[in-house]
């Protein structure tokens, strides 16, 4: 069984990696990443300045997955542009993920300026789904915002680049996303963010489970993976051939993945389960993933990628 993904012309030992915002806000725990069998990385979202975040406690593992308004807590954007230009240079070490989420439009296009004019030749992911900075909505779910902030990244911005999306709930709400995804030229969506705003309540304590927000938080885990797998196939449905898909949520297992994979996905990040098991967890899935292919008899991914039958 071959696991190498191919995304944008780059190769992958596996299509495995990290989501990030999980075991990568240190240069400690991108190494601890690098040396897991995890195809690749992507660092935590920075902000152009190092962020404190929300009050703690802001994640919460639960029996069916997550909960967290950690509200955009990061080194800033010089400590992971570093760290990816060191390691670009290292042999062995695949094409990285730099993410960037600013709290305003102005600052992600700051950051994707000074990104451009750097010598990184990864992937950058422009954020656009952050559901826990208080006062700031999301701005993938505000559609014209959405349109403004890519004519702008691509007016200045030369580099391979893909967006973070939120989940999306209705089908005419695909239809409307993918139509302005489609006209510009993206390397790739990654899909999905958190679920939004979920309110976890813990019963015996009659309290919520984290301080921001009243509780109120972005759930990953089980209870995403349905939505997770429905964004990456309706987006695959509707996107040009040309944009990549990253699929996102909900994975626990090597099945999970191959779901994902089945939906349309070239890639698929683990965030929740990462948070749970640590790196390791990485050389379990794409075990597990392996264990799928073989009793299918599939040696590649393009053997399944994107064939999910209906009936
Ligand atoms: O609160 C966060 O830092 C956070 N949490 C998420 O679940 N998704 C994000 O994109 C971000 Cl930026």
């Amino acid at each position: 069984v071959n696991l190498s993904a191919t995304f944008q012309n780059h190769t992958f030992a596996n299509p495995l990696m990290n989501a990030s915002g999980v075991h990568c806000y240190t240069t400690t725990q991108l190494d601890e990443l690098l040396a897991s069998s995890a195809g690749t990385l992507v660092t935590k979202s920075a902000t152009m300045a190092y962020r404190q975040g929300n009050p703690k406690p802001r994640y919460r593992s639960l029996a069916l997955g997550s909960i967290n308004s950690m509200g955009l807590p990061n080194e800033g954007l010089p400590y992971y542009l570093d760290y990816v230009l060191a390691k670009q240079t290292q042999a062995d070490v695949p094409t990285l993920f730099l993410s960037v989420a600013g709290i305003s439009m102005q600052e992600d296009l700051d950051m994707l300026a000074q990104v451009d004019q750097s010598d990184f030749n990864g992937f950058t992911e422009l954020n656009l789904s952050c559901p826990n900075v208080p006062g700031k909505p999301q701005v993938a779910y505000d559609f014209e915002a959405t349109e403004k902030m890519l004519d702008s990244a691509f007016k200045l911005f030369h580099k391979p680049l893909g967006v973070k999306l939120p989940p999306y709930f209705d089908l005419a709400q695909f239809d409307i996303v993918a139509k302005i995804l489609n006209q510009y030229p993206l390397a790739y969506i990654n899909t999905i963010n958190s679920v939004g705003n979920g309110l976890y309540i813990d019963v015996d304590s009659e309290t919520v489970a984290i301080k921001p927000k009243g509780g109120f938080g972005g759930l990953g885990g089980a209870y995403v993976l349905p939505t997770a797998l429905a964004n990456v196939h309706a987006f695959r449905q509707r996107l040009n051939d040309s944009i990549a898909i990253i699929g996102t949520g909900g994975v626990q297992t090597g099945a999970d993945v191959f779901a994902h994979i089945l939906a349309g996905a070239d890639l698929v990040q683990v965030g929740t389960q990462l948070a749970k098991d640590g790196p390791d967890v990485f050389a379990r899935l794409t075990q597990e993933l392996s264990d799928v292919m073989a009793q299918k008899d599939y040696h590649n991914l393009s053997d399944f990628k994107n064939n999910l039958k209906e009936l």
